[in-house]
């Protein structure tokens, strides 16, 4: 029987492979730095981050609230200095963490623009990568009344479909995998999903 791809692996409850065995085979291996996040605004990355963290007993970064931490309200880096600054200083950011072996097997949430820098695509070669695809329609009560995401004016929905589609190509490029958060699927849902898939990643490129 052909091996099974990580995305089988991840819902087949019963055949899932064993995690102390897994943990163990994992320690053999190369370090491969955190398990980074993509997917457009709102569609639930630091939320789906922060539950594998506490639930699942992941350690948890997010770029954007580090930036935050240190620099200040991102829709205030946008007014201030422009959106090229704020992609800078978020491609810093990213490569930092990625290369610190504090977060080894972290989930790391990324800002939904990130990947659209090159700096951050070439930078995320030989990371594993989890893409969240999310519709509209799921998407739109979380950003219908949005101020904090300098991106989404002044038409958040009609500004986040533009955007998606800007971005869709790159998000599918650089996933090793797609997990779907449309129709409001229960966070723990999609941990578990995610938890499975990256332990089926396990050995994989
Ligand atoms: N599965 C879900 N069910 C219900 N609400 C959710 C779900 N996922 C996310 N949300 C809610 O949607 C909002 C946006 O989620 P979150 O901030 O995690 O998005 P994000 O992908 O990190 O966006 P950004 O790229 O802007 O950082 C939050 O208020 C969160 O509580
Ligand atoms: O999708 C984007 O371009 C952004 C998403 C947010 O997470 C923030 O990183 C910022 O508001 C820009
Ligand atoms: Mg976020």
């Amino acid at each position: 029987m052909p091996p099974k791809s990580p995305l089988e692996t991840a819902g087949s409850g019963d055949d899932r492979l064993d995690p102390v065995l897994v943990r163990s085979l994992s320690e053999h291996e190369a370090p491969r730095g955190p398990i980074v996040l993509i997917g457009p605004m709102a569609a639930g990355k630091s939320f789906l981050a922060l539950h594998l963290a506490k639930f699942h007993g992941y350690k948890f970064v997010d770029a954007d609230q580090l930036i935050v931490s240190r620099h200040g309200v991102i829709s205030e880096i946008f007014e201030t200095y422009g959106e090229r600054y704020f992609r800078d200083l978020e491609a810093d950011t990213i490569a930092e963490v990625l290369g610190d072996p504090e977060y080894e097997g972290a989930v790391f949430s990324v800002g939904g623009g990130a990947p659209m820098t090159p700096r951050v695509r070439e930078r995320l070669a030989g990371h594993r990568v989890v893409y969240l695809r999310i519709d509209a329609e799921t998407v739109a009560p979380r950003i219908a009344g949005n101020t904090s995401r300098p991106m989404l004016r002044p038409d958040p929905v009609a500004r986040w479909t533009e955007i998606l589609e800007q971005r869709r190509e790159t998000y599918e490029a650089l996933a090793d995998v797609v997990i779907d958060a449309s129709g409001d699927r229960s966070i723990a849902d999609m941990a578990r999903e995610l938890d499975g898939a990256v332990r089926g990643l396990t050995g994989d490129r």
